[in-house]
């Protein structure tokens, strides 16, 4: 049985259709990078799987259960994007408040030492830098053994040395526990998770291993204006827009040599890398 499922699960919020028909399954071990532009569905979604809201249709399974019920939820941890500790709390004192809710919780000085929190333990939260607090947010979502964690960009807000050292220890932990982690980087989905789902406009565009993930965002656009065009091997998607005329391929260089060669009287060309969104849209067919 997976730990949590969605099934053609639908969200809206009034007119606006936030999540469109997705279908997952989240099994245990691992951890599973969500990967989507603002505006994706990715908060929804998890929202979703751990009970905050309802889908508007289709349906959401935790732990083979319905996740609005507490009893599913014993054994989850979750670290929102936004997350308000109380200020006048030390740090020890607030891990030690959510342990307090667990029979079996992370001893607080195990948990400090791993999150590099050990030296700011009696240090109120509202003294925190903004990347403190973030650590110490992801590490709250740990405080209770859970078998599976949601981390909603994680390390949003951190600089690379914070964010590197957050992903050694989302990585440690990731071996003993199921993490599902959401992210608008390429970069950080790679150094974490071991699987990869896309979300593009509420939909599941892609749903791989990182490694073809990669593949699949070698893509350029070749963009020119040209009166026509001849058919081109190795152009995977094409957009005409004012006028000019985009072309998307994973072989950009082969591509031009392919125009000239053709004798297109092009002008203006330009080669660009496409970002995820482009990429993912332009192979989907959207
Ligand atoms: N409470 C809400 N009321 C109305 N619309 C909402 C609400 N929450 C989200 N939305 C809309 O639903 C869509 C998906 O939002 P969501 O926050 O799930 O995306 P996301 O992928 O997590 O984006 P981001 O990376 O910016 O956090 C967006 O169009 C957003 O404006």
């Amino acid at each position: 049985m997976p730990l949590a499922r969605a099934i053609e699960a639908t969200r809206r919020y009034g007119a606006n259709l936030a999540l469109d028909g997705v279908t997952l399954d989240i099994p245990e071990g691992g951890v599973v990078g969500m990967l989507g532009p603002n505006g994706a569905g990715k908060s929804t979604l998890i929202s979703l799987l751990v009970g905050l809201r309802r889908p508007t249709s289709g349906r959401v399974e935790l732990f083979g259960g319905d996740p609005r019920d507490p009893a599913c939820r014993r054994e989850i941890g979750v670290t929102p994007q936004e997350t308000g500790l109380p200020s006048t709390l030390r740090v020890h004192e607030c891990v030690a408040f959510v342990a307090a809710h667990y029979a079996d919780p992370v001893p607080t000085g195990d948990l400090l030492d791993r999150f590099g929190l050990a030296d700011l333990a009696r240090r109120q939260t509202g003294g925190l830098s903004g990347g403190e607090k973030r650590r110490l947010a992801v590490a709250l979502a740990f405080v209770g053994r859970p078998r599976l964690v949601f981390l909603d960009e994680p390390t949003t807000g951190l600089d690379v040395r914070a964010r590197r050292a957050l992903w050694d220890t989302i990585r440690d932990f990731g071996r003993a526990h199921t993490v599902v982690l959401t992210s608008h980087y390429l970069e950080e989905i790679e150094a974490l998770a071991d699987r990869v789902v896309v979300l593009g406009q509420g939909r599941v565009l892609a749903d791989d291993t990182v490694a073809s993930i990669r593949g699949m965002v070698g893509i350029h656009r070749v963009s020119l204006t040209a009166p026509d065009l001849p058919d081109l091997p190795n152009v995977v998607g094409l957009e005409r827009v004012d006028g000019r005329t985009s072309l998307f391929t994973a072989d950009a260089d082969q591509l031009v040599r392919d125009l000239v060669h053709a004798g297109v009287p092009f002008h203006g060309l330009q080669v660009q890398p496409t970002t995820l969104e482009e990429a993912f849209l332009t192979l989907t067919g959207r």
